[in-house]
């Protein structure tokens, strides 16, 4: 029984710092173990253009632990307004690397994204063109799909054609929930991987209401059934490259969870790497995890390799009930409960 795990150090390819006083307790929990982190730029207002990408960067860094080399990778929000030339000045900065696609009405903070796909045809061919990432929330929004198939119905109706239309761009399908977009992405070309989150690895919807609500589960896109729990489980023990660590951490006050219409999201920046040791653990893929959490994210993104290594040892600790964050407080995913795997 392995005991001690010392990996090359992760990053995480997807996760939600916020903004303001906040950023004094996200930063550093994602500055923990990770090198380096795409930025989700679903801000209220949205990160839009270079220039709002630096400022947020700056904020992000003046909130680094003293002595970390965390580095925030900026993501662009594409709006029906995203032009080419507002996507050739952010690639130009240096500090952009990919911008992301938020169907309109999707998701937390996702009012002011993409109407219809063909809006944003003209920054996607400018992307694929000086080499921007495209990173999507993969979901439509119609009122009448239900919400357990949005995700499936978002391939069938509109990623199909982004990556036919577009095929040298490089696209990241986020927080896969289904064993469709698994399907999708190992038979689509090498431009397409996706992220994986640990709690989407670790839950299915009984965990979420089987005995009661828990809106600390409550995330979108929404946990599924138990057989795409598995096919994501799958996936990861599979060893492919196009499989990739990406936590989605998306705190929301406690107060905002435990509401009559509760945000969607869950906070695990606080354990983040222990939590996919404990689940590759238990899938008996611990000589997997490596490549998912440090290796196949920054080949599928262009960029070098980490150099540096974490240590992570089997020692059981329990998890805060709640945590702080600005002047409210957040509950961590596991709160109250023990994780099997310890950070050193
Ligand atoms: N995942 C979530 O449930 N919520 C995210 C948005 C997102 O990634 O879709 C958030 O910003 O709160
Ligand atoms: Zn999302
Ligand atoms: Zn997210």
């Amino acid at each position: 029984m392995t005991d001690r795990l010392t990996l090359i150090r992760p990053d995480d390819w997807h996760i939600h710092l916020r903004d303001g006083a906040v950023l004094q307790h996200t930063v550093p929990d994602a500055a923990r173990s990770f090198g380096r982190a795409i930025i989700m730029p679903n801000l209220v207002p949205p990160v839009r253009d270079a220039a709002e990408a630096a400022g947020y960067r700056e904020r992000i860094l003046a909130a680094r632990p003293a002595g970390s080399h965390f580095e925030p990778l900026m993501v662009l929000y594409l709006t029906d307004h995203t032009s080419p030339e507002i996507v050739r000045q952010a690639h130009a900065s240096g500090q952009v690397v990919a911008a992301k696609l938020y169907p309109a009405g999707a998701t937390t903070n996702s009012q002011s994204g993409v109407t219809a796909l063909e809006n944003i045809y003209p920054a996607l061919e400018a992307m694929a063109d000086v080499g921007m990432l495209l990173l999507v929330h993969g979901e439509v929004t119609h009122a009448e799909v239900d919400i357990f198939d949005r995700e499936k119905a978002f391939i069938d109706q509109q990623l199909v054609k982004v990556v036919e239309r577009f095929p040298a761009l490089k696209v990241v399908f986020e927080h896969i929930t289904t064993g469709d977009a698994v399907a999708f992405v190992q038979d689509a070309s090498d431009n397409v991987g996706a992220t994986i989150t640990a709690h989407h690895l670790m839950f299915n919807r009984n965990h979420m209401l089987v005995g009661g609500i828990r809106p600390h589960l409550f995330c979108l896109p929404v946990l599924k059934r138990q057989t795409h729990q598995q096919a994501l489980r799958d996936a990861v023990v599979s060893g492919s490259s196009k499989f990739f660590l990406g936590t989605d951490s998306a705190p929301h006050a406690r107060h905002a969870k435990e509401a009559a219409c509760g945000c969607a999201g869950c906070y695990t920046a606080h354990a983040a790497i222990e939590l996919y040791a404990e689940t590759f653990d238990e899938l008996g893929a611990l000589d997997k995890l490596e490549g998912f959490a440090s290796l196949h994210g920054p080949d599928f993104y262009g960029l070098p390799r980490n150099t540096d290594r974490i240590t992570l040892e089997r020692d059981s600790w329990t998890v805060p009930e709640q945590l702080p964050f600005g002047d409210q407080c957040i509950v961590p995913l596991r709160a109250g409960e023990q994780i099997r795997w310890r950070l050193v």
